[in-house]
């Protein structure tokens, strides 16, 4: 049987490798939407960086206002759009704080600019003028030298755990296909694959 029509992350990773091979650009940026705490959604951009069978991984600045929303209240709703395929993947469910190994892996692996920047950028708060950036980048840059540069502990990664994954692909007429995988309440623990349960969505 092919495996995608069951398992909804080989399903993910055959339309990642599918827009990875047809976007211009960033086929991994993804819409993140968290809440306030007075229950107000609230979105921005980010990229995934890691897809396992526990679930979706971006990395961010944990005092950022994703941050704080997510440590507050952790659930989160990502929403994927491929233009030039027409198709979008929506994913719904916790997050979790990846380990701290995991995070100081990716961490490593960035451009040593942007650990400089992940340092420099007080992420979501008032910024004087961009004098006060640059003066900042330019203070750990000095300040590291040549020498590694450590994962400060405000950065880090967030793993969106699913519990919904829908599939949606453009029709004609907006007739459009929706498949939806709900995670079985129950499976999926302690390191065992996940059974899903499929419906299909009037578009
Ligand atoms: C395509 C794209 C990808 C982005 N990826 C990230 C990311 O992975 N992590 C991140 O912290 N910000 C990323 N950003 C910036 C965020 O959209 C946002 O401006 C920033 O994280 C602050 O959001 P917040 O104030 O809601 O916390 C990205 C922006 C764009 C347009
Ligand atoms: C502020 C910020 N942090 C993190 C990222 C994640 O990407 P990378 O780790 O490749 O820099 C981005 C991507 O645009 C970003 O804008």
């Amino acid at each position: 049987m092919d495996s995608t029509a069951a398992d909804p992350f080989a399903r993910f990773e055959a339309w990642m490798a599918e827009a990875a091979a047809s976007e211009p650009n960033d086929p991994n940026a993804v819409c993140l939407a968290t809440s306030t705490p007075e229950g107000r959604p609230s979105a921005r951009m980010v990229l995934l960086k890691g897809i396992d069978p526990r679930g979706f991984v971006f990395y961010t600045n944990l005092e950022s206002r994703k941050g704080g929303e997510l440590l507050a209240n952790p659930f989160a709703a990502l929403c994927f759009h491929w233009k030039s395929l027409q198709r979008s993947v929506r994913v719904e469910g916790a997050v979790e704080r990846v380990s701290d190994a995991e995070a100081d892996a990716y961490y490593a692996s960035r451009a040593r600019g942007s650990r400089i920047g992940a340092w420099a950028s007080r992420q979501s708060r008032p910024l004087e003028g961009r004098f006060a950036l640059e003066k900042a980048v330019a203070e750990y840059t000095m300040k590291f030298g040549i020498s590694e540069i450590p994962r400060p502990e405000f950065w880090s990664g967030f793993r969106v755990l699913p519990e919904r994954i829908e599939f949606w692909r453009d029709m004609p007429f907006r007739l459009h296909d929706r498949q939806v995988f709900h995670r079985v309440a129950g499976s999926g623990a302690a390191g065992a694959s996940a059974a899903w349960r499929v419906e299909a969505l009037y578009p």
